[in-house]
This record gives structure tokens, C-alpha cells and sequence, in this order.
């Protein structure tokens, strides 16, 4: 089952829609023109059916340019339980849309050439990202051309804040949640997806905490900065564009610097530098050799030297692999033939080689680097290069689904399961989705195919989510929604391609299963769909070549190495030569693991099987002999577990734009834009933000986040009342925002079970709860900080009359100074802690409670001399004049050397005895007095 098989029945084309909406726009712009003129008696035009009188169609590159009605439509009656506060102005354009953030907050009619006006002029004004709402736009500057685009290359790029918007909104959500986050990039190959993708994940470790320092991020550094020199490949519109297979440079001499920071790269993942260079070297070199028909039965080759080198390098003899590359064993009912292939059956299978070495460390690498990343971190890339790690823990988490499923409905379950497995797997998980973008190269291969079928995918789930999910649910709650969003469904191009029975890619793997030709595919495939608008014939008409209409453009399909891509395969006569006996290197060897371990689990080898040359895992090869999967139904695969991670998670999407197809650094070319606006159906989203309801709660989250908005008092706070509370809560809203002169919609509407609210309403809610809190935290801090003042100063107050010397003078003479402590002394470790054991048999010991401090013992009431204990009171004699400086001009008494004293007890303050002399009592220390032994009691 395939997630995105929700059929609907607009079949329209993207210039359909188009004509349609710029035909309702001008009616609109006429509308609002006419109103601007005070023109009298006219009735404006509806906003929706675009009837009316057709004005001439203007070229795509001149205003007026195609439109969707105006947000606020006059003639509209309000939804029934429905809020609309104000109707939008329609104030002409400003010279300032440089500055506007948002295109929801456009002035004026909004239309296509409103929105490119003010994404030029904010282009020019280097603001380069713009939001749509929560929606976020990039608009490619091509200022970093020839950066790798790793995350150490990036380091010196400074972050927008809105991409430090997105970060940080996807870790608010997921700590409040708990939901896994997905910030998805789209855009056509060339837009900026992986510079995004590269500012996003800096940040999001940054917020993480521990930033470039922590582990994570040097072995994801280390990750990228392997995998982006082995994985990009120069497309038409994108001169280092994120892909593993393709036009791999082989013309461009390395950057010293680059090299050296990918070898030591390769070095921090653990991965032998040489081992992955001499496979590397092997593959560059097999692109030297030839093969010839000759006049013997064996074939020629031309670059024997280099076949020979190619065999050192791979660790095997040179003949061995001349004779895997060049010689096939047949299965002919049970017999093995052997037959010797001819020069170009021999070079295909040279090109399946260098592939296969190559697809091969790549993702040994790739598997590697998550291991790793999986050790460190729990932030993650969902990086179209990288999808192995969500096929292979799909692989696990499916296994493990199988055995819980029963013999009825076991698929069901199963499903179940797996979706289970998959929603815990990526719980709390914020991952960055940056995929290949829609390519039209002339002319495609099955690898364009599967890729535009992934940017198709993309833009469906866009479509769902923004479009389809917004409109549907305001359908099923019985929403009156004033804005009519026309949004272009790509499901019937999807189905065109990957439907399970008719769908070209199925068709393409039963043309491989009956050894079909390019010819006989291409004509199966017309005849099936030759009803479908989206797969028509290109001119001149060719029996290998199609043409499809895509969301983003028209590509046409060469199909003569469809078949061959497909299966994909690799014959075990050249597998067996990497087999440890006959191979001495041992990464060669582990390359093709699997596919050996089953080759030798039976004795006759070669024995006319064939392996997949993509890597294959263990428990596919145990199903049997022949490959049980082709190329593209692996990419589905692959593409299918990733949708299941992401609906799983809340989405944020970032669309990115090309600004121009030269690559050139500040071109604006507006042709080139608008073509990405309508494909990435940038005007419908604006409409749908500024108009209509994009965001919906449930009433009980919407007053969890809202009820600081109103009065706590008069809050219900009760189960039964909560449309109540979120009546009162937006209210309270609305009188706030009442006196504020706002161009956007701030509408919201009361569904069965769900609150609508407009993006203006949204933005509203939210900056007033953060201002509430804000004020709140303040008052909180306020309070807090004044008692804590006040309970500090009574405390150094306290703490100061405690603290005085009874008399002063003693200190301030400083005949007897404080005895210093025992030079070299060193300080109690803190650290050094006694074993809690000893601890405890102490205080049993002592018949100590550990949780309480032992008490204080009351003063004694004696002294003990000798071994006598002596009570209170004692007459004692004084040993010295105390206070001892009597030069200070204090009253106080003065006790002489000689003088008798009455001692009454034992003071408060340490050391000191309380004496009575002629009625005045003093805290004197114990050593100015001595005992009278005559006159004791
Ligand atoms: N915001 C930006 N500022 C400066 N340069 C940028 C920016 N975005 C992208 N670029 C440059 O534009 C080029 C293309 O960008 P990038 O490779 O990210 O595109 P992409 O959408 O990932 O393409 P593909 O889908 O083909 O991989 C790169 O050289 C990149 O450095």
C-alpha cells in the first residue's frame, strides 16, 4: 500500500488551473479597481466561478499575472459560528515589501505579480527568505557556489532568523509534544535545499546544546564532508548536486585542502583511507578499459595495462577478472553452460562493476557514519543519500512485525505494527528531510524518473497536508470557509507512475520479468494510458521515448537503458572472483559479503545466478537464487518507510527557489521564478494562510495554550464548558486586537471537536500569550527579586549584629589577632566523601539519626578544674585588665588585673563566661579570669 493512493477527481493541469485563476484575477483586479474609482451602481464580481466578461490573456512575463481572489470577499456571508473581524484593505502597494516578512500581510489584490514583486524586491534588498505563514520561502542567492555544503563548510555562513524560527519552532513542539518533527525542503535541483539543510542542522545542534563541540556533530561533520565528494554529480541546474549516481566529475582536479579533510574525515568515521581509494581508483580506471570484438572467440581489450592495474587493485589476478568480466554461465533446465560474452555484453558488464564497487562503498560508508550517529545523538538528517538507515531499520522493525502478525488479517497487523514500531523509533526525534529535487535533463534515464517520482511524492504530501487536510476538515465540521483554494492535485501523476498494477514502473518490472525490449515497454505503456493527459508523445515522435507531464514541467523519458537499470544486476561468474580464496583484498571481499556467503552455501559455483548490483541484504538472498527486487521497486521501498516516518511526525516546510539557470550570483530572472511559483503553488498556500483556515486544536489544547489570554476567574476550566472558555479566550483576543488595523484575516470558526483558525488569528494568539507570559514572567521575577532583596538585607542586618565583637575595642586594637591556620594545611576535598556504609554502622553506633543533625547540648552549668566539676556561680579573680585597650574612650566598665568577679554561667558566645561586677554584666573570656580556690561553692 502506498501512502499517497488518495485518489481525488481533479485532473486538471497545471495550465488549466492557472488560466482559470488568472482569469478570476483579473475580474478581481477589476473589481477592486472599480471600487477604488468609486465607480457607482456596479455589482462586484464573485470571487469564486470567475464569471463575468474574459479579458484578453496577458504574456506570462507581464502584469497583470495570474491570481487568486482576494482574501476578504465582500459578498460572502459569514460562516455560521464564524468570527470575521476585518475585511482586507486594499491599499496599494507600498514601496517597502522589502520589508515584509510575511506574504500574508501583501497589500493590495493578491496576485502572482504581487507575490514575485515583492520576493524580487526583497531579492534585491538581500532578504532571501520569506515566510508564507508557518511556511517558509528561500529564494536562491547562488553566493556560495563551489562550498561543499558540508557542516564544516558552513561554519562561516551566518543564520537567518528565519531559519532560527524553524529550528527553534520544531524544538518547542517537540519538547511541549513530544511529537517527532520533520522540517521537509523542496525545490527543483539547484535551489538551495542542501545550503538549508546544512544551516539547519548547525543550528539545530546549537539549540541541542554542545554545538560543533560534541561528538555527534564532528562524526556527522565527518559524514557529510565523505559523502558529499562521493555523492555529487553535476545536473543541468546544479553544478554539485546532492546525488550518488550520474555524471560523476572525473575531470576536476581535487582541492589539496579538500582531499586532505576527506581523508582525515574518512579517518574519524573509521574507515580505512586506502581501502576506499583503491576502490575508487579501481572504478576510474575500469572507465579506461575496452572490450573489442575480435577475431577469436574471446573478446579483445584495449587497456590491458589498465585491466591489469584494476586487478592489483582489487586484490584478484588479471585473468580472473578478464574472465568474469567477459565469459556467463547459463542455467539451461539444470545444465550449466558456460558461453563467452560478446564486446558489448562485456562492457555492460564492466559498467555493472564500476557501479557496483561504487554504489557499494558508498553505502558501507553511509552505514558506518549512522552507526555512529545513532551512538551520539538523537538529532538526525533524513537525507535522500542516506536512506539506507530508514530502509535498513524498517527492515528490522517489519522482521519483527511479521511474527506478530495472525493467519486472518495478518498483513493488517503487521502494518500496524510496523507503523508502531516506526512512530517509537522516531519518538523525539527532529529530523531535517532534504530530498533530490525534480530534474528534467535531456533526455531522463529510469534514475530521473524515480527521482522526479520522489519530488511528486513530496509535493503530494505539501498538497495533503497544507491543502487537502485544511479544506477537508472544515468539510467534515461543517466550516463555511470564505476562501476557495484551487490547489493542484499531482495524485493522478503519481498513480500514472507508480500505481500497483498499471503504473509505469510496474509495468517497466513485467517487461523485465519477460526479457521485454525499450520498444515493446514504450508501447505497452501508451497503449495502457492512452488516456491520461499526463503521458503523451514528444516531438519528434521516437518508438523509445515518452513524455510526462509533471507538476513542475513537462520531461521526456528515453527508455533504451530502462530495462537494463531496472534489474539492476550483477552475473555471480564476476561476483565469484572477490571470493576470499582468490581475492587478497579483503574490503573487496566485504563489498559483495552477502552475495558470497550465498553463493558458496552451495557447491557448484558459478552457477548462472545473478545478484543485485545495489547492496543487497542477507535475508533477501536467502529467498531464492534470482534477485527478488528490482531497482525501482526499491526506491519504492525506500520511499515508502520514509513516508511512514514522516506522517508520524508534525511537519515544517521549507520551499526553496532557483533565482536563475546560469547559477549566477544575485540574478533575478523572473520567468524562471514564476515557473517555481506555480509548480510549488506558492500564490494558493498565500491565499489559503491569509484567507482561510489553516490551523485547527482540538478545544481542549486550544485552551491549555490560550487560557493565559483571559481572565482566570472567569474561565470555566471544565470539560463541559471548553467552547465556552474558547469563546471567552478569543474575545478577550479580538477586544485586544480590535483598535489594531490589520490587513490579513484574523477569522476562526467553532467546529464539533476542532477550533479553525486563520493564520492572522494564529499569529495574534501567539504574540499576545507570549507577551502575557513575558509580563508574567517580569511580575513573577519582580516579586521574587524584591523578597529576595528584603531577605538579604534583614539577614546581613541579623548577621551583623551577630557577628560584632562584644567589645569592640579588642578587635580594632588588635592585640590578639585571629590564629591563622596551620600553613600548608591543604582544604578539605570536597569530593572526598566516607563510605556511606561507615556512615551508617556510626550512627547506629552513636544511636545518631541520620536524616537530623544530632542536637545541640545545652551549656553546661559548671566547669570542670582537674577532675572536679566546679557550678555556677564561682568567684574568679581577673588575670588581666579587660577590656585590654582602655585608650578608646569607651564607657563601658573596666574589669582590673586583681579585680574578684562574680561568674554567673557560661555565655552564649564561645569561650566567654557571663561576669556580674557592680551591677553590670559583661561576656569576658575565660582566659582573663582564674578560679579563686578559696572562695568556691
Ligand atoms: N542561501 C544561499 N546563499 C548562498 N548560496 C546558496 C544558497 N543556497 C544555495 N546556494 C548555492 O547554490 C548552489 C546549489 O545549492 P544546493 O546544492 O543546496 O541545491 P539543491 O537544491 O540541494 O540541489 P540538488 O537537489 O540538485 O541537490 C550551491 O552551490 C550552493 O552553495
Amino acid at each position: 500500500m502506498h501512502i499517497w493512493i488518495l485518489r481525488t477527481d481533479a485532473s486538471s493541469s497545471n495550465e488549466a488551473v492557472h488560466l482559470q485563476q488568472r482569469l478570476r484575477s483579473l475580474s478581481t483586479e477589476l473589481v477592486t479597481l472599480r471600487n477604488r474609482l468609486h465607480v457607482q451602481g456596479g455589482q462586484p464580481a464573485t470571487v469564486k466561478g470567475g464569471g463575468g466578461p474574459v479579458p484578453p490573456l496577458a504574456p506570462v512575463s507581464t502584469a497583470p499575472q495570474p491570481a487568486v481572489p482576494p482574501r476578504s470577499a465582500h459578498n460572502v456571508p459569514a460562516p455560521i459560528g464564524s468570527v470575521t473581524q476585518q475585511q482586507r484593505p486594499q491599499a496599494p502597494s507600498s514601496g517597502s515589501s522589502s520589508n515584509l516578512e510575511d506574504l500574508i500581510h501583501l497589500h493590495g489584490p493578491l496576485t502572482e505579480d504581487a507575490v514575485m514583486k515583492c520576493l524580487q524586491a526583497r531579492f534585491q534588498a538581500s532578504n532571501f527568505y520569506t515566510n508564507v505563514g508557518p511556511i517558509l520561502l528561500c529564494v536562491n542567492p547562488y553566493k556560495e557556489v563551489g562550498n561543499p555544503l558540508t557542516l564544516s563548510s558552513t561554519r562561516g555562513i551566518a543564520l537567518s532568523p528565519q531559519l532560527n524560527k524553524v529550528v527553534q519552532e520544531a524544538v518547542r513542539q517537540q519538547s511541549e509534544t513530544g511529537y517527532p518533527q520533520a522540517i521537509i525542503l523542496s525545490g527543483t535541483s539547484g535551489s538551495g535545499k542542501s545550503h538549508v539543510s546544512m544551516l539547519l542542522l548547525r543550528q539545530l545542534f546549537a539549540v541541542a546544546g554542545g554545538g560543533p563541540e560534541t561528538d555527534a556533530f564532528k562524526h556527522l561533520a565527518a559524514a557529510f564532508t565523505v559523502l558529499r565528494s562521493l555523492g555529487s554529480a553535476k545536473t543541468m541546474t546544479n553544478s554539485e548536486s546532492s546525488r550518488i549516481y550520474g555524471d560523476t566529475r572525473q575531470d576536476t582536479i581535487e582541492d589539496s585542502n579538500r582531499f586532505q579533510a576527506w581523508k582525515n574525515c574518512l579517518g574519524i568515521l573509521g574507515i580505512p583511507f586506502l581501502d576506499v581509494v583503491r576502490v575508487l581508483a579501481a572504478v576510474l580506471l575500469l572507465g579506461n578499459v575496452q572490450f573489442m570484438d575480435g577475431k577469436g572467440l574471446e573478446v579483445d581489450v584495449k587497456g590491458e595495462a589498465e585491466l591489469n592495474a584494476v586487478a592489483g587493485l582489487l586484490g584478484v589476478s588479471g585473468g580472473a577478472l578478464f574472465r568474469g568480466l567477459t565469459s556467463r554461465t547459463h542455467n539451461a533446465r539444470g545444465q550449466l553452460v558456460k558461453s563467452v560474452c560478446d564486446a558489448n555484453m562485456s562492457n555492460m558488464t564492466r559498467d555493472c562493476l564500476a557501479k557496483a564497487l561504487y554504489c557499494r562503498t558508498v553505502a558501507t560508508i553511509v552505514r558506518r557514519a549512522n552507526s555512529l550517529k545513532r551512538l551520539g545523538s538523537t538529532l538526525g538528517t533524513l537525507s535522500s543519500d542516506s536512506n539506507e538507515s530508514v530502509h535498513n531499520q524498517a527492515e528490522v522493525t517489519s522482521q519483527h512485525a511479521s511474527t506478530i502478525g495472525g493467519s486472518t488479517n495478518a498483513g493488517s497487523k503487521s502494518m500496524a505494527a510496523l507503523n508502531n514500531a516506526i512512530r517509537h523509533a522516531t519518538d523525539g526525534f527532529i529530523g531535517i528531510l532534504d530530498m533530490f529535487g525534480f530534474e528534467e535533463p535531456k533526455p531522463s534515464q529510469l534514475e530521473h524518473l524515480c527521482i522526479n517520482l520522489c519530488a511528486e511524492t513530496m509535493q503530494h504530501f505539501y498538497n495533503t497536508h497544507i491543502f487537502k487536510s485544511s479544506i477537508e476538515s472544515c468539510r467534515d465540521e461543517g466550516i463555511n470557509c470564505e476562501v476557495e483554494v484551487d490547489y493542484v492535485d499531482n495524485v493522478p501523476c503519481i498513480d500514472l507512475v507508480s500505481s500497483l498494477r498499471t503504473g509505469l514502473l510496474s509495468m517497466l518490472d513485467v517487461e523485465c520479468s519477460i526479457r521485454g525490449t525499450a520498444e515493446s515497454y514504450v508501447s505497452k505503456i501508451k497503449v495502457q494510458h492512452k488516456n491520461n493527459s499526463r503521458l503523451f508523445d514528444p516531438k519528434p515522435i521516437d518508438p523509445r521515448l515518452f513524455c510526462i507531464q509533471h507538476f513542475a514541467g513537462k520531461v521526456v523519458y528515453d527508455a533504451t537503458d530502462f530495462l537494463d537499470t531496472n534489474k539492476d544486476v550483477i552475473q555471480d561468474d564476476l561476483v565469484a572472483v572477490f571470493y576470499k580464496h582468490s581475492c587478497n583484498f579483503g574490503f573487496a571481499t566485504h563489498l559483495f559479503g552477502s552475495e558470497l556467503k550465498a553463493l558458496y552455501s552451495v557447491e557448484t559455483v558459478p552457477r548462472g545466478v545473478s545478484f543485485r548490483i545495489s547492496p543487497t541484504s542477507h535475508t533477501d538472498l536467502l529467498n531464492g537464487d534470482e534477485p527478488v527486487s528490482t531497482l525501482t521497486q526499491d526506491f519504492h521501498t525506500r520511499l515508502d518507510n520514509l513516508l511512514r516516518t514522516l506522517v508520524h511526525a508534525r511537519p515544517h516546510f521549507v520551499r526553496c527557489i532557483c533565482s536563475n539557470s546560469q547559477e549566477a550570483a544575485n540574478r533575478f530572472e523572473r520567468g524562471i521564478v514564476v515557473r517555481q511559483i506555480r509548480s510549488l503553488q506558492v500564490l494558493e498556500t498565500v491565499n489559503l494562510m491569509a484567507g482561510g483556515y489553516p490551523h485547527r486544536m482540538r478545544f481542549k489544547a486550544f485552551n491549555m495554550r490560550y487560557r493565559c489570554l483571559a481572565p482566570f476567574a472567569k474561565l470555566n476550566r471544565t470539560e463541559e464548558k471548553v467552547t465556552d472558555d474558547c469563546n471567552l479566550i478569543l474575545q478577550y483576543v479580538m477586544d485586544s486586537i480590535g483598535k489594531q488595523q490589520s490587513l490579513v484575516s484574523t477569522s476562526y470558526a467553532m467546529g464539533k471537536r476542532h477550533i479553525f483558525l486563520s493564520e492572522g488569528i494564529r499569529q495574534q494568539l501567539e504574540k499576545l500569550r507570549s507577551e502575557t507570559r513575558q509580563k508574567a514572567a517580569t511580575l513573577i521575577q519582580c516579586c521574587w527579586r524584591g523578597w529576595h532583596c528584603r531577605y538579604r538585607m534583614s539577614a546581613i542586618r541579623r548577621e551583623k549584629t551577630v557577628n560584632q565583637p562584644p567589645v569592640s575595642r579588642t578587635a580594632i586594637g588588635g592585640t590578639r589577632p585571629r590564629p591563622q591556620p596551620i600553613a600548608g594545611t591543604p582544604p578539605p576535598d570536597p569530593n572526598e566523601k566516607c563510605d556511606a556504609k561507615i556512615i551508617q554502622q556510626t550512627c547506629n553506633l552513636f544511636g545518631l539519626d541520620l536524616e537530623r543533625p544530632p542536637p545541640v547540648p545545652p551549656s553546661r552549668s559548671y566547669t570542670v578544674t582537674g577532675n572536679t566539676k566546679l557550678g555556677y556561680p564561682q568567684t574568679r579573680v581577673m588575670k588581666m585588665t579587660y577590656p585590654e585597650d582602655t585608650t578608646t574612650g569607651d564607657d563601658g566598665p573596666v574589669l582590673l588585673k586583681g579585680d574578684t568577679v562574680l561568674v554567673v554561667g557560661a555565655s552564649h558566645r564561645r569561650g566567654h563566661l557571663i561576669v556580674e561586677h557592680k551591677h553590670c554584666t559583661l561576656h569576658v573570656p575565660f582566659q582573663f579570669l582564674e578560679l579563686k580556690q578559696s572562695v568556691n561553692i
